[in-house]
């Protein structure tokens, strides 16, 4: 439970919640709900309201207002609070969507145990869900398919936020998947049939985003020769996905934020107001809100567009994932390529077990497909991986075996790891010819021998 809001004019009912709420992140007070409250970028779990403050108080209005919140905050719980004698509004308003109910007077044990209930509540459904796993369409299995809690956390936000029309912000590092992320959300949305339109925001000269996104009309700039339409048009019906968008300028942060209030904006140097109903997901490996706090993001726009924020672990964090990933990376390069490879070579998982990928699940497809374009027998060798990554996991051995040492004796270990490997690639490249191998390692061919001597590499062993 992290934020918390209470509808309720009753300042001694609030403080009373308020201490039994435990470590939550925000708590705000209202005396009664509106559009604006609910919508105005603070994020909800948990809402405790008094059916007294509702303008409507029958089912019907007590439903409406579950539907509204939960179409901006789709994890949303709420726990209904009415005086004895409204005790059948209460009881209504569980079944009209309600976790839970308290009646006044309220003491505090019967809160304890309305947020035990609450909390296991939401504990079952989670486990339920993600065991049905009757959700996910049957060809997105194997991506969604993990063994890390962060990203199971992902996926059962993703599983909930998908079906509603809220808007999304993924946010994570280069390459951890969040354009993949995107189309899964699209494809399990009610949109799934409509278009899937994306704009990688940072690829495209500042200046064009802009008409790529809402269009322009002919003649509105040099070069603008003829109408054009933006991707918010061609994404009516269906989602458009903004990738890197914390580098779009303020001009269009301005528009952005006219279509995520209203829908509506118009094409550059057009004056028709046009609609759209294009679903927005967003994704950053930014810091938004630091921009937004340093001003060089519209804070209401990030407010708007993180409603609904879903982060995305890095690859070193969910490093047990690595032998599911490398399979389904070989899968998807025999049908490519279809050279009946079976696998790796022993010792590159535990090699890929030590490294950092700072290009996260990118830099494992590439490498895999460099390493596959060149190999020539069933296995994928060592030779056909970077350097970074074998050398890198043996300085990781060098360092783990080495714990009991002194930092300089490890850190000589490492140097003596890495020149090995270094050199004997680097004659294995020049074919052992040792003047050519000086020249490329800018050091002179007497120090090259030396250094060959000093550990044990033969170079008479690449000669060919
Ligand atoms: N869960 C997954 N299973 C299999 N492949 C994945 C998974 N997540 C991402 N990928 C693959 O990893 C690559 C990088 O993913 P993606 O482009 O979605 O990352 P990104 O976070 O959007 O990167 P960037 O920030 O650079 O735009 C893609 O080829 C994608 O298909």
């Amino acid at each position: 439970m992290k934020d918390v809001l209470i509808v309720c004019k009753d300042a001694q009912i609030s403080r009373l919640i308020h201490s039994k709420l435990g470590r939550v992140v925000t708590v705000r007070t209202v005396s009664d709900i509106s559009l604006a409250e609910i919508d105005n970028g603070h994020p909800i779990d948990l809402v405790f309201i008094d059916v007294v403050e509702l303008a409507d108080k029958t089912a019907a209005g007590f439903e409406k207002i579950v539907r509204e919140v939960r179409r901006l905050h789709p994890l949303v719980q709420f726990i209904a609070m009415a005086p004895k004698p409204m005790v059948r509004q209460a009881v209504m308003a569980v079944r009209q969507g309600a976790d839970d109910y308290l009646t006044y007077p309220i003491d505090g044990e019967e809160i304890d145990l309305v947020l035990k209930s609450v909390q296991e509540n939401r504990l079952k459904d989670q486990e339920l869900d993600y065991l049905r796993d009757q959700f996910w369409k049957s060809d997105w299995l194997d991506i969604i398919h993990t063994k890390n809690q962060s990203m199971r956390n992902v996926l059962e936000r993703v599983r909930s936020v998908a079906p509603t029309i809220a808007t999304v912000l993924l946010l994570g590092d280069t390459g951890t998947g969040k354009g993949l992320m995107a189309r899964l959300i699209h494809r399990h949305s009610h949109r799934s049939d409509g278009p899937f339109v994306s704009l990688h925001c940072g690829a495209i000269p500042e200046t064009l985003v802009e008409s790529e996104l809402f269009g322009h009309e002919k003649g509105a700039f040099t070069g603008a020769d003829r109408r054009k339409i933006g991707k918010f048009e061609m994404a009516q019906e269906g989602t458009i996905f903004l990738d890197e968008i914390g580098t779009i300028t303020h001009a269009t942060q301005i528009k952005l934020l006219q279509v995520l209030q209203d829908g509506t904006f118009n094409r550059v140097g057009g004056k028709d107001i046009l609609h759209t109903n294009a679903r927005i997901i967003g994704a950053t490996n930014a810091d938004l809100e630091k921009m937004a706090k340093a001003g060089s993001f519209r804070k209401d726009l990030y407010y708007r567009l993180n409603v609904f924020p879903i982060e995305l672990p890095a690859l070193r964090d969910r490093k047990e994932d690595l032998p599911h990933l490398v399979t389904l990376f070989l899968a998807n390069l025999e049908k490519k390529y279809g050279k009946a490879i079976t696998g790796l070579e022993s010792g590159i998982a535990d090699a890929m077990q030590d490294y950092s990928w700072p290009g996260n699940l990118r830099e494992l497809e590439n490498i895999l497909e460099r390493a596959y374009i060149l190999e020539s027998g069933s296995l994928l060798r060592s030779g056909s991986f970077p350097d970074t990554l074998i050398i890198g996991s043996k300085i990781v051995q060098a360092a783990n075996e080495s714990k009991s040492l002194p930092l300089s004796q490890a850190r000589q270990i490492a140097i003596d790891e890495f020149e090995r490997t270094y050199l004997e690639n680097l004659l294995k490249k020049h074919k052992g010819r040792i003047n050519v191998s000086a020249k490329e390692a800018h050091i002179t061919a007497r120090q090259l021998s030396r250094l060959a001597a000093k550990h044990g590499v033969d170079k008479t062993k690449y000669k060919s």
